[in-house]
């Protein structure tokens, strides 16, 4: 490389080179990841497996000693698991697309949010999503960005509230493809943005919008929250107190009472102590007190995914009706609704600050 290119700043300068064999460079950039969890390819025990065995080797997840936890995911976990999470995609599928739920819905927020950043900023952001496991893989998205001339990064992942075995992990896995390049782009990561003006507005819309198609009013709204083990909050995670605060401040937005939103969590997985009340029995014990219609809302789901489409409406419903309970409605995640993309944008908007004009 020329003494002149080594000195070379971002720009259509850039592209003039003389050397022959210098590689191509592109129009400098700013990329746009969203960032979400992942899902199998299929429902078969294979595409299962190997989703699980990526997602559960995770020590972001599952943090035991490798030694001791490899042997039990591999011989246990993942010769069972398998089949009855098979079972629970297979019962909410998209079969048009033969796709997952969740891959469809991060792919139409991501083409929502596309749109709303080129009619912003032209063709200076190219927006994309990608899986911390599976497919589309960070680390093939990232590539392509960079190869597309992204010399600068917002990479967003799609959890209102920060967890390590979410946002941590999802970061982690950008870090680890950037620590491959040769030329690596400048990153900026998205935090929890539970308490955004726009996201809690959205949400206590999706909340007000249900509750008036409904005849009578539910007289308890529970916000059902995937759980985490205890060990990870008395360790420094701050999921469990961004998810206290998450109903507190969608309660002060609805303009409700104390006592109208439960806080709860749901899909506990072996045999630690996980942060609670469990949602399976917490509306069971509320249709025992008397609370015979409720409403269920996900605010730690940014899009519906098996824990919502499966758990909470096939499970913990059935739950709730076995103890005697009459009505249960569930509030969808926020998806593609117009209002959460504009939340979107406007937290990415935030982060790329300084960096567009
Ligand atoms: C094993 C421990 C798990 C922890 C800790 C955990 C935390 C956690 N997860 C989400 C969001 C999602 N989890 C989803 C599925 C899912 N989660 C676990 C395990 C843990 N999650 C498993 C084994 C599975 C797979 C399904 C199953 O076999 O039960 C999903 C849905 C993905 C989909 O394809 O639809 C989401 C989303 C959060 C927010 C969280 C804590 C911070
Ligand atoms: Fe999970
Ligand atoms: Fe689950």
């Amino acid at each position: 490389m020329s003494e002149n290119a080594a000195k070379d700043q971002p720009g259509e300068g850039r592209l003039s080179h003389t050397q022959s064999d210098h590689p191509p460079i592109a129009r400098a950039k700013v990329g746009v990841v969203l960032a979400n969890l992942g899902t199998p390819d299929n429902t078969d025990y294979w595409s299962l497996r190997r989703y699980l065995g990526e997602f559960l080797s995770d020590q972001r997840v599952v943090d035991y000693a490798r030694w001791k936890w490899q042997p039990i995911l591999q011989l246990v976990i993942l010769t069972r698991r398998p089949f009855v999470s098979g079972k629970a995609y297979k019962s909410i599928w998209n079969t048009e697309k033969d796709e997952s739920p969740l891959l469809t819905i991060t792919r139409a927020q991501t083409e929502k949010v596309t749109e709303r950043m080129k009619a912003l900023y032209g063709d200076d952001v190219e927006v994309d999503f990608c899986m911390r496991y599976g497919n589309p893989s960070t680390d093939s998205v990232l590539k392509r960005l960079a190869e597309k001339g992204c010399e600068r990064i917002v990479f967003f992942p799609l959890y209102p509230q920060y967890g390590s075995p979410t946002t941590a992990t999802a970061n982690d896995q950008a870090f680890r493809t950037l620590m491959k390049m040769k030329w690596q782009p400048s990153i900026r990561t998205v935090p929890a943005y539970f308490a955004h003006s726009g996201f809690l507005q959205a949400l206590a819309s999706s909340v007000t919008e249900v509750y008036q198609t409904l005849d009578g009013r539910p007289s308890k709204l529970v916000a059902s929250y995937h759980g985490v083990p205890e060990r990870f909050l008395l360790d420094g995670d701050p999921y469990h107190c961004h998810c206290q605060k998450t109903t507190r401040l969608l309660r002060e937005q609805l303009g409700w009472e104390k006592g109208e939103i439960d806080t709860v969590f749901q899909s506990k997985f072996g045999p630690e102590k996980w942060v609670g009340p469990a949602t399976v029995d917490h509306v069971a014990e509320l249709a025992r007190q008397g609370h015979k219609h409720i409403a269920v809302i996900s605010p730690a789901f940014s899009s519906d995914c098996v824990e919502t489409l499966e758990e909470i409406q096939e499970e913990i419903h059935d739950s709730f009706m076995a103890a005697g309970g009459e009505t249960f409605t569930y509030i969808p995640c926020l998806n593609d609704r117009d209002d959460h993309i504009d939340a979107l944008v406007d937290i990415a908007n935030n982060e790329l600050g300084g960096w567009l004009t």
